[in-house]
C-alpha cells in the first residue's frame, strides 16, 4: 500500500473540518485508491462517552442528555453531507449504534460500576460512529471505500485502556484483510482493537496514531500522514514564541526529545512500529492542506540551523540530595532511583556534578511532598549518620530543552545558549546534557520561561537579527528626533548591525502606551495620543517588568528629576537604561554608586554619553582613557551649548532675551532655560565627569559663580524669567563691553583640578584655547598623564536635537551590538 492517512479529533470535529477531510481524501483518491485512512472520534465525543459512563454508574442519574448531544452531532453531519434520499439508511445505522451504546450504559447503571473493560467498550462508539459517517458520505459520493472495524484486525492483550498489540497475530490479519479488499480505500476506526476473546480494547495515549502506525508497518507503506490542526511540528510553542516556525524535517530521535518536553503534536511512542520500519511520518494541517508540514524520518535533509527545536515543561520541582557521605560511595544513586521507580515517580532530568557531593533531579511539583517523604524514610539512616545533609526541593521552576542532532557537529552550542541567557539576566538553576548531545536542558525560574524561550529561539534561529525592545519615556524634542532617526536607519541596522529596534512602549507626561508586539515607529506619536492611557510612570514600569521581554532598553528622554529613582529597579529586572537626562548621575553620590554597581552586577548597560557635550564623544573617550590606565590631572571646558551660543551671538545693541529665545527655539536650552542660565546644567556635567574619573564629589562641593542678576534667578516661572532677562539687557551689555574693551570675549568655563570644581564666567583673550568658538559649540580639554604637555581636546556642537538624539541612538545601538 502507498500510504496511510490519519485524522485526529479536531479534524473530525465539525461540519467545516469534515469538509476539509473529505476534500483531502477525494483529492488523494483521484490518482489512486491505494491508501487507507484512520479516524479518531469527533472531538469531545470520547469525553462525553466517559462522562456518560461515570454518570451511569451513579444512582438516580440520567445520561439521556449526553446521548442526545452525541446523536445530534452525528445527525447534523449526515444532514449536511448526505442527500435526503440517502439519509434514512445511514440514520438507521447510527440509531442502531446509539441503541447499542444505551445498552452498555444500562449495564453500567445496573451494576453501578464501570470497569476498564466496560469503559473501553463504551468509548469505542466514538470511533465507530465517526468512521462510519465518513464511510457513508464517501460511499454516497461514489468513492471505492470500505469500512474497517479495527477490532477485526488489531489484536491485543487484555490490559484494558492501554492494551498491548500482539503483532504476531495482528500483522497477518491486517495484510490478509487489505489483500481481500485490494483496489479500495479502507476507512479504519482508530484507537480501538480487541483481545483474543473478541472483547473491545483500546490502545491508550496517542491511540489513533498508533493504529495508523501499526497498520502502516504491517503493510509496509511508503509514508504515514498524521493530519492535525497545526502546521506540523514547530521550532517552539507558538503561543510562547511568536516567531516560531514549522520544522520541515526532523529525525525520529529529535521528535522523541521534543515531544518528551512539551510539543504535543505527535506522541512518538505511538509511532514506534513505523519508526522501526523506517517509514517516514508527515505531520500535516487539515486546515491548511497545501502546506508541506513536517516529515519525521530516519534520514535528515540537512537543516540550516544548529538546533532543530526548543521545548519546555512549565512546572517543575528540583530535588537536591547532598552530603559528603555520598562521595565515592557506590550505590547512593542506584538506591535513589530504585526508590523513585518503585514509587512510580517519573524523573524528568538528572544532573550530578563529578564531585559526587550532590545529585539533583527534576520531578513534577505535584509529587514533591511524596518524594520528600519517601526519601526521608529511605535515607533516614544516612541522614542520622550525617552522610546525607538534607533534601532540598525547589519549586516554581521550568525546564527548557534545546534539541538537535546538529549540536553534535558544532562546538560552542552550550556557550551560546548560556551566554544568551546570561546577557538577559536569566539565572540557570541546573543543567543537563546527555552524551548523545541531542538535548541540552536548562532549569530556570518559571517567571523567566517565556523570556528565555524567546531569547534562545532568537539566538539559534534568527541569529542574524537581534530584536531590541525599546521603552521610550519622554517624547519631546529629543524623544521625537530619536524616533525619526531610528526610522531612517531601520534598514541599515538590520543589514549591517543585525539589530531590529522594536518600540514596545512610549510615554510622555500625558499619555503612555505599551504594546508587546511593537508600535509602528512612524505612527507612535499618533497612537500614543489615540490609544494611550493616562500617564502613570509607576504603572508603566510595573508593566515593563511584568512583560519581562528579552533585550529590553529603557530610554529616559525626559528632564524629570524623579524618574531616575526607577533605574535601580529596572537594572534589577535586567533592563538597560539609556538617557540624556543628567539627574541620575548628578544626584547624591551613594545613589549614583548604587546605580552603577547594580548595573555592573546585573550585566546590564547604563549609557549616558549625551549627559555631557550632547553627541560629542566625551564620556566614551574619558572611559577609554581610564580603562587604559591614564590618570586625569585636569578637565576644563565650555560645557553649555546654550551659554556658548549666548556669548557667541550676543553683541551690544542686540537683545539678550532674543538671543536666549533663539537658543531655546533651536533646541539648545533645557526644557526650563533657568537650568542653563543658573549654571546648574554645567555643574551637573562637570560633576558627572568628576565621578567618571573616580572622585566622590557631591553637588554641594561645587562653587558656581553666578552670571545672572538675582531677580532673574528668583523668577518663579519660565515666562517671568524671560521678562526679568529682558529687563537685564544693560547688565549683559556691560559684561560684554567690559570684556571687549580688553580685546577679549566672555566664556562660561568649568574646571576640575586637584579634586576641586570651579565654574564661572571668564574673560579670555585671543591666546586662550577657548577664545575661538562658534554656534552652540562645546569644548572639553583633558589634561592627563599621557596628554600632559598638550591636552586632548574635543570640540563641536554640544546641544541641539539632532546631535543629542544621535548620541542616545548610538548608545542604543551599542547595547544592541553587545547583545548580538
Ligand atoms: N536639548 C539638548 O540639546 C540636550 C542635550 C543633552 C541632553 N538633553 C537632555 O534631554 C532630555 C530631554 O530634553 P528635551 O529637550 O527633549 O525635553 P522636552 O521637554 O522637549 O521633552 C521631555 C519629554 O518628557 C516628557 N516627560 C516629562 N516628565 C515625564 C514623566 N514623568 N513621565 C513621562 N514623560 C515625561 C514630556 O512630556 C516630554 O515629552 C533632558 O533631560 C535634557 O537635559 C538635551
Ligand atoms: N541645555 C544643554 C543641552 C546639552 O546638555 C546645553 O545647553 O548645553
Ligand atoms: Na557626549
Amino acid at each position: 500500500m502507498e500510504k496511510i492517512l490519519k485524522f485526529g479529533g479536531t479534524s473530525c470535529g465539525s461540519i467545516e473540518s469534515i469538509q476539509s477531510v473529505l476534500a483531502i481524501i477525494e483529492s488523494n483518491g483521484k490518482s489512486s485508491s491505494d491508501f487507507a485512512v484512520v479516524f479518531s472520534a469527533m472531538s469531545g465525543v470520547t469525553n462525553h462517552l466517559l462522562e456518560a459512563g461515570t454518570l451511569a454508574a451513579q444512582p438516580k442519574s440520567t445520561v439521556n442528555t449526553l446521548i442526545e448531544t452525541i446523536e445530534t452531532r452525528h445527525f447534523e453531519v449526515i444532514k449536511h453531507f448526505i442527500p435526503v434520499t440517502g439519509q434514512s439508511q445511514v440514520i438507521a445505522h447510527v440509531r442502531t449504534l446509539v441503541n447499542e451504546l444505551r445498552d452498555v450504559l444500562k449495564g453500567i447503571n445496573l451494576i453501578k460500576e464501570i470497569s476498564p473493560k466496560t469503559s473501553d467498550a463504551l468509548v469505542s462508539f466514538g470511533e465507530r460512529l465517526s468512521t462510519y459517517l465518513i464511510f457513508a458520505i464517501l460511499q454516497q459520493k461514489g468513492l471505492p471505500v470500505f469500512y474497517v472495524d479495527a477490532r477485526e484486525i488489531i489484536k491485543t492483550n487484555s490490559t484494558f485502556s492501554h492494551s498491548e498489540v500482539d503483532f504476531e497475530v495482528t500483522n497477518p490479519l491486517i495484510t490478509a484483510y487489505f489483500e481481500t479488499n485490494k483496489g479500495k480505500i479502507g476507512l479504519v476506526t482508530g484507537f480501538i482493537a480487541s483481545n483474543a476473546k473478541g472483547e473491545t480494547t483500546t490502545l491508550g495515549r496517542g491511540g489513533s496514531d498508533y493504529t495508523a502506525s501499526v497498520i502502516g508497518a504491517a503493510l509496509g507503506v511508503k509514508e504515514i500522514e498524521i493530519w492535525t490542526d497545526v502546521d506540523g511540528m514547530m521550532t517552539a510553542d507558538p503561543r510562547k514564541v511568536k516567531s516560531a516556525f514549522t520544522i520541515p524535517s526532523i529525525s525520529y530521535a529529535e521528535a522523541m526529545e521534543l515531544t518528551h518536553f512539551g510539543a504535543k503534536v505527535i506522541y512518538p511512542p505511538s509511532l514506534q512500529p513505523a519508526f522501526a520500519k523506517n517509514i517516514p511520518i508527515r505531520v500535516l494541517n487539515t486546515f491548511n492542506p497545501s502546506f508541506a508540514g513536517t516529515v519525521v524520518s530516519k534520514e535528515l535533509t540537512g537543516s540550516p540551523y544548529i538546533i532543530t527545536g526548543i521545548s519546555s515543561i512549565d512546572q517543575l520541582a528540583l530535588v537536591n540530595l547532598q552530603g559528603s557521605g555520598m562521595i565515592g560511595v557506590a550505590g547512593v544513586s542506584a538506591k535513589l532511583f530504585t526508590v523513585l521507580a518503585r514509587e512510580k515517580i517519573s524523573v524528568v532530568l538528572i544532573s550530578q556534578a563529578s564531585s559526587e557531593h550532590s545529585i539533583c533531579f527534576a520531578i513534577d511539583p505535584s509529587v514533591s511532598d511524596k518524594v520528600r517523604k519517601v526519601l526521608e524514610k529511605e535515607f533516614a539512616a544516612e541522614m542520622v549518620a550525617g552522610d546525607i545533609e538534607g533534601i532540598d526541593i525547589q519549586k516554581e521552576l521550568s525546564v527548557i530543552a534545546v534539541v538537535g542532532e546538529g549540536m553534535r557537529k558544532h562546538t560552542g552550542v552550550s556557550g551560546k545558549l548560556f551566554s544568551s541567557l546570561g546577557k538577559n539576566g536569566i539565572n540557570i538553576v541546573a543543567t543537563a546534557q546527555g552524551s548523545s548531545e541531542l538535548n541540552i536542558s536548562v532549569v530556570i525560574e518559571k517567571k523567566d520561561l517565556s523570556k528565555a524561550l524567546n531569547v534562545i529561539h532568537e539566538t539559534f534561529f534568527f541569529s542574524q537579527i537581534k530584536t531590541l525592545h525599546l521603552y521610550l519615556v519622554g517624547a519631546g524634542l529629543i524623544g521625537k528626533t530619536l524616533l525619526e532617526q531610528i526610522i531612517g536607519q531601520e534598514h541599515y541596522l538590520a543589514k549591517y548591525k543585525g539589530i531590529k529596534i522594536r518600540l514596545t512602549g512610549i510615554a510622555n507626561s500625558r499619555k503612555q502606551l505599551i504594546k508587546e508586539e511593537g508600535i509602528e515607529l512612524d505612527q507612535a506619536l499618533r497612537l500614543l495620543d489615540l490609544d494611550g492611557d493616562t500617564t502613570d510612570l509607576a504603572g508603566f514600569i510595573t508593566k515593563i517588568k511584568a512583560l519581562n521581554l528579552p533585550n529590553s532598553i529603557f530610554a529616559d528622554c525626559t528632564a524629570n528629576k524623579e524618574i531616575y529613582t526607577n533605574y535601580l529597579g529596572l537594572f534589577q529586572s535586567n533592563i538597560s537604561v539609556v538617557t540624556p537626562n543628567k539627574v541620575a548621575n548628578s544626584g547624591p553620590y551613594d545613589l549614583y554608586a548604587q546605580l552603577h554597581q547594580t548595573a555592573l552586577a546585573k550585566g546590564v548597560k547604563f549609557l549616558y554619553e549625551t549627559n555631557v557635550g550632547a553627541g560629542l564623544p566625551v564620556i566614551n573617550t574619558l572611559q577609554g582613557l581610564i580603562a587604559s590606565g591614564d590618570r586625569f590631572e585636569k578637565i576644563e571646558g565650555i560645557l553649555s551649548g546654550t551659554l556658548s551660543f549666548l556669548f557667541n551671538q550676543f553683541k551690544p545693541g542686540k537683545s539678550f532675551g532674543e538671543v536666549l529665545r533663539a537658543a531655546k527655539q533651536k533646541g539648545y536650552t533645557e526644557p526650563d532655560p533657568r537650568e542653563d542660565l543658573s549654571g546648574m546644567d554645567v555643574a551637573r556635567k562637570i560633576l558627572i565627569l568628576s565621578r567618571e574619573i573616580g572622585l566622590k564629589l557631591e553637588f554641594s562641593d561645587i562653587t558656581i559663580e553666578k552670571i545672572i542678576p538675582t531677580a532673574c534667578e528668583a523668577a518663579p516661572t519660565v515666562d517671568a524669567f524671560f521678562e526679568e532677562i529682558d529687563k537685564a539687557n544693560d547688565f549683559f551689555e556691560k559684561l560684554v563691553n567690559d570684556s571687549a574693551a580688553k580685546g577679549e570675549v566672555l566664556r562660561y568655563i568649568a574646571c576640575l583640578e586637584d579634586q576641586k570644581i570651579t565654574i564661572g564666567l571668564r574673560s579670555v583673550g585671543p591666546a586662550h584655547p577657548f577664545y575661538q568658538m562658534d554656534g552652540a559649540d562645546n569644548v572639553i580639554a583633558f589634561t592627563t598623564k599621557r596628554y600632559h604637555d598638550r591636552p586632548l581636546v574635543i570640540k563641536g556642537p554640544g546641544a541641539g536635537a539632532e546631535v543629542t538624539a544621535s548620541g542616545v541612538f548610538a548608545d542604543i545601538v551599542s547595547i544592541g551590538s553587545h547583545l548580538a
